[in-house]
Formats: C-alpha cells, sequence, structure tokens
C-alpha cells in the first residue's frame, strides 16, 4: 500500500518553474531519502504535501486520499519537521508539544499522555518543564521532532533534521528515526549528509532542478555507476597538487582534494593506478595511506548533477 503518492507534481513562481511534475510514491515501513543540492526544489514539494502551498498542477495522496479534499484526514496522518525550528522559546518543552499536538486534533488526556510520550521518546522526559531557551542545538531539533510525532501519524516528513547539531545528538535522532520505523511509521527523510541518507534509507529519490533523476534502493543507485570506480589517497599535505594536472592522466574523469585527501573518480575499465602514483611520486608527495573505494551515493550524485551535494 502506498503511504504517499504523487502523481506530476508541478510549482511554478511566476515563470520558474521549482517542481517539475514530480511523480513518486512511499510505500508502508520504507524510510524514503530525499536527496537534493539546495534548491532542488525538496521544501517545495514537502510543503505542497503539508497542504501549506498549493500546486499549480498533479495530486498527493496521502493513504489513499487526495489530501485537498480531506484535508483533517491528511493533517492528522502526516507529521511535518520543518527545517527551521518551529517552536516556541516562551513556552516549556512540554507546552510546545501539546500545543502541536492539539493542532493535530488531539484533545484532554490523550493529549497530555501523547504529550508525555512523545517528549520521552525523544529524551526530553526530564526536561518536560523546561523552556527551549535553555536547550542545546541538538535538545531542540528532538523538541522539534516530538512536536511533530505526538499525535501517532502514519507517515513523518523530516526536512534536514540534523543540521548543525553534535554526534551524540544526530546519533540519537537516527536511532530515533529506526525506532519510529520499526513501530510501523513511514519515513521521507531529507538530508544533505550522504552518509545518514546512505545509513538509514530504504529507498532513495534524487531531485534536480526540480526533476526526479534517479530512484531505487542504495544498491540499484548504484549499479548506474557500476563503470567507475574511485580512489582515496591520503598525503602529508596536498599543497603542490594541482587537481587539473591530475585530470589529464589517461582514465580519471574527476578529482576533489580536501585537506590532506585526493579522491580519483576513473573510469573503472582503465588501470591507472601506477601512472596515478608515479605522477604524485614526480611531485615529490608523500604519500600516507591509499585506498580503492566502493562508489557510494556521493558518487552518484556527482555523476547524475554534475556536482557535489554540499556545492
Ligand atoms: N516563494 C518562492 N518564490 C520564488 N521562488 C521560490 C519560492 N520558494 C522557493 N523558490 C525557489 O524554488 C527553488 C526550489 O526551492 P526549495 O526551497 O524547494 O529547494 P530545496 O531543495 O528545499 O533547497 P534547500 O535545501 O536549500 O531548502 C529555488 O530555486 C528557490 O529559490
Amino acid at each position: 500500500m502506498n503511504v504517499l503518492e504523487i502523481r506530476n507534481l508541478t510549482k511554478k513562481f511566476d515563470d520558474f518553474i521549482a517542481v517539475d511534475r514530480i511523480s513518486l510514491q512511499v510505500k508502508k515501513g520504507e524510510i524514503f531519502g530525499f536527496l537534493g543540492a539546495n534548491g532542488a526544489g525538496k521544501s517545495t514539494t514537502i510543503n505542497m504535501i503539508a497542504g501549506l502551498l498549493r500546486s499549480n498542477d498533479g495530486t498527493i495522496e496521502i493513504l489513499g486520499k487526495n489530501i485537498m479534499k480531506n484535508k483533517r484526514f491528511a493533517k492528522m496522518n502526516l507529521g511535518i519537521v520543518p527545517q527551521d525550528l518551529a517552536i516556541y522559546e516562551d513556552l516549556t518543552a512540554f507546552e510546545n508539544v501539546r500545543f502541536f499536538a492539539g493542532l493535530y486534533g488531539l484533545r484532554g488526556s490523550e493529549l497530555d499522555a501523547k504529550t508525555r510520550e512523545a517528549l520521552a521518546f525523544v529524551g526530553l522526559g526530564d526536561h518536560h518543564k523546561s523552556t527551549p531557551d535553555k536547550f542545546s542545538g541538538g535538545m531542540k531539533r528532538r523538541l522539534n521532532i516530538a512536536c511533530a510525532i505526538a499525535h501517532q501519524p502514519k507517515l513523518i516528513i523530516m526536512d534536514e533534521p540534523t543540521v548543525g547539531i553534535d554526534p551524540q545528538s544526530r546519533n540519537y535522532i537516527l536511532n530515533s528515526v529506526r525506532k519510529l520505523n520499526e513501530m510501523g511509521c513511514t519515513i521521507i527523510y531529507t538530508s544533505h549528509y550522504m552518509e545518514e541518507v546512505e545509513e538509514i534509507c530504504t529507498k532513495i529519490a534524487i531531485i534536480d532542478h526540480g526533476k526526479i533523476i534517479a530512484e531505487g534502493s542504495k544498491e540499484q543507485l548504484k549499479s548506474i555507476i557500476t563503470d567507475k570506480k574511485e580512489v582515496r589517497i591520503e598525503v602529508k599535505t596536498t599543497e603542490p597538487v594541482d587537481p587539473a594536472e591530475i585530470r589529464k592522466i589517461k582514465g580519471v574523469e574527476t578529482v576533489s582534494v580536501q585537506e590532506n585527501i585526493i579522491r580519483i573518480q576513473s573510469d573503472a575499465s582503465i588501470n591507472n593506478l601506477n601512472l596515478i602514483l608515479e605522477f604524485l611520486i614526480s611531485r615529490h608527495i608523500e604519500i600516507k595511506a591509499l585506498q580503492e573505494k566502493e562508489p557510494n551515493l556521493e558518487t552518484v550524485f556527482l555523476t547524475l548533477t554534475g556536482r557535489n551535494l554540499r556545492d
């Protein structure tokens, strides 16, 4: 069964097409990754699913029901964790969650019980009386999540939930996503962190310039680039390395240099490792480690869009 089904969704801002005839299906139990660079159209799509923005064309169904014709049903079954924190600094954590759960239709003792449950779930049970102005960035993100899940929606959309937080909170949030999923929630997860998407998503759609350009499991997406190989070379210093010169070596397609790591993507059918090493040695570059890397989603993204996700 499809928890979310989008057909030909289109959004224009004047003449600019931000979302261009997107169609996608999210099945029950999936953690669906929505990957795209800045401005690709992710938030615009999410805002249309949330009913905050009107589409110019196309349809959105949640659990088989058109969201425009079944607004209350859609609201009850959907939880949105927005990219920009949607919490009130002058309300306590409890009051924040209670307020949002109330908007989603919970009332009375059920409202209080579900509020407590959601706070405990994100690890803020002991902080229910505190106001978020005293919280760390990670705690605010967790409160933001509690606000979206207290009414126990079937579909949760998380827009960049781990931006700018410490690793411990990040792990906590990723574990919460897994737990919510095990409890039966279907999740749409957008992130700039490719490793996160690779780690937790069961299916991934890559969006670029408002269009879905690839979709599938990690393995399916990686199979798009089986003709590429990547080598990661750790050097003492990359100071004298000119990526343009490495790019001239036979078979080399892309080169990226970050701190003391050189990443070189080549045509898999050409054995050019010797040539690469000879080149580095001839430039007196001290090699500390070398690793042939399996193609990852970063490579897939780069190959399909010509850009790094975080450009
Ligand atoms: N209200 C608006 N008016 C005009 N253009 C808009 C509006 N909202 C978004 N856009 C444009 O639509 C495109 C898609 O934006 P969107 O916010 O959906 O991208 P995104 O993939 O979510 O990126 P980010 O990760 O930066 O949030 C961008 O070029 C953006 O400038």
